[in-house]
């Protein structure tokens, strides 16, 4: 497949490579991991002491060809924490599998990352929600997951976590009870929910059928991310925090003159949010204990 670097599962040894060849060129130990969504790269630039890698000069990493992820790897401090941040992601509707997907944060278990902030742009599927809120994610809907397309199918190497993890409480209470007081004293209460995101594999958007039973299902807000990020991540035992920008309000209904997405509509919008969203990691970085 373009773009994938290993035709292979990788394995526990191939992360060691990747962490090792990382460790031998930073200085930096991060014990903070952030991926960083579409139209929300920005946060990189506001680290300072930085070390810079792009993804296609890592050995075993897999590069994005979606407009709105850099794709660069980009190590040092933010709010006196030592983090780690993908500007950028890698998607499984690229022909990536869920476990080059999910590399980088096994990778990031080897630098001895803690915490994991994982970012996205997402679809309103909740009627109430409005485009440009933010969603302090409290529980994912893992459709792809579920019909056998995750990460953690195949052999596995307890040397990264258990053959059976729970994922009942993914999105870490405490650190998503510190978002929210702190979302509340930035003054972005108004914008900012609790709610549940659900994955499909995209790249197409949704049909209205299909907005419909996730509405159902109890999701509030859909996108083609994350959820393999965090299945990894809770795997290997690190802590996960993640926050969704809505940028579109799916439609809901047929022969509505309600806007069709769009990625350039996804885009805008998360780049209008941006600065709001680096506002709030940043501070919540300097809040955590990792
Ligand atoms: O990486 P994220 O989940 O933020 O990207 C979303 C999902 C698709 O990649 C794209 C659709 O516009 O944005
Ligand atoms: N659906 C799926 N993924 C998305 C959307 C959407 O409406 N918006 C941004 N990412």
């Amino acid at each position: 497949v373009d773009g994938s670097v290993l035709d292979r599962e990788e394995t526990y040894e191939d992360a060691t490579s990747t962490a090792e060849f990382l460790l031998s060129r930073t200085d930096h130990r991060p014990t903070i991991g952030i991926i960083c969504g579409s139209g929300l790269g920005g946060l990189a630039n506001v680290l300072t002491d930085t070390d810079s890698f792009e993804f296609r000069d890592i050995p075993n990493f897999a590069t994005s060809t979606v407009p709105g992820h850099a794709s660069k790897l980009v190590f040092g401090s933010l709010q006196g924490k030592t983090v780690v941040v993908m500007q950028g992601r890698v998607h499984m509707y690229e022909g990536h599998t869920a476990k080059q997907v999910t590399f980088p944060v096994r990778v990031f278990k080897l630098l001895e990352v803690k915490i994991l902030i994982v970012t996205n742009a997402s679809g309103a599927i909740n009627r109430t929600y409005k485009m440009g809120d933010l969603m302090v994610i409290c529980d994912h809907i893992n459709l792809v997951g579920l019909a056998g397309l995750n990460p953690l199918v195949g052999d596995n190497d307890s040397r990264f976590g258990p053959r059976f993890p729970p994922m009942s409480s993914a999105y870490d209470n405490d650190l998503r009870s510190i978002g929210l007081k702190l979302s509340e004293e930035l003054g972005m209460k108004e914008f900012v929910r609790e709610g549940v995101y659900s994955f499909q594999s995209g790249p197409m958007f949704e049909t209205v059928g299909e907005c419909r039973l996730l509405n159902v299902l109890g999701a509030d807000v859909v996108g083609m991310s994350t959820v393999p990020e965090v299945v990894a991540a809770r795997h290997c035992g690190i802590r996960v925090f993640g926050v969704s920008v809505v940028t579109n309000c799916c439609v809901m209904e047929l022969d509505s003159d309600d806007q069709e997405p769009s990625h350039d509509e996804v885009l805008e919008m998360g780049e209008k949010r941006s600065a709001d969203v680096q506002r709030l990691i940043s501070k919540f970085v300097g809040k955590i204990i990792d």
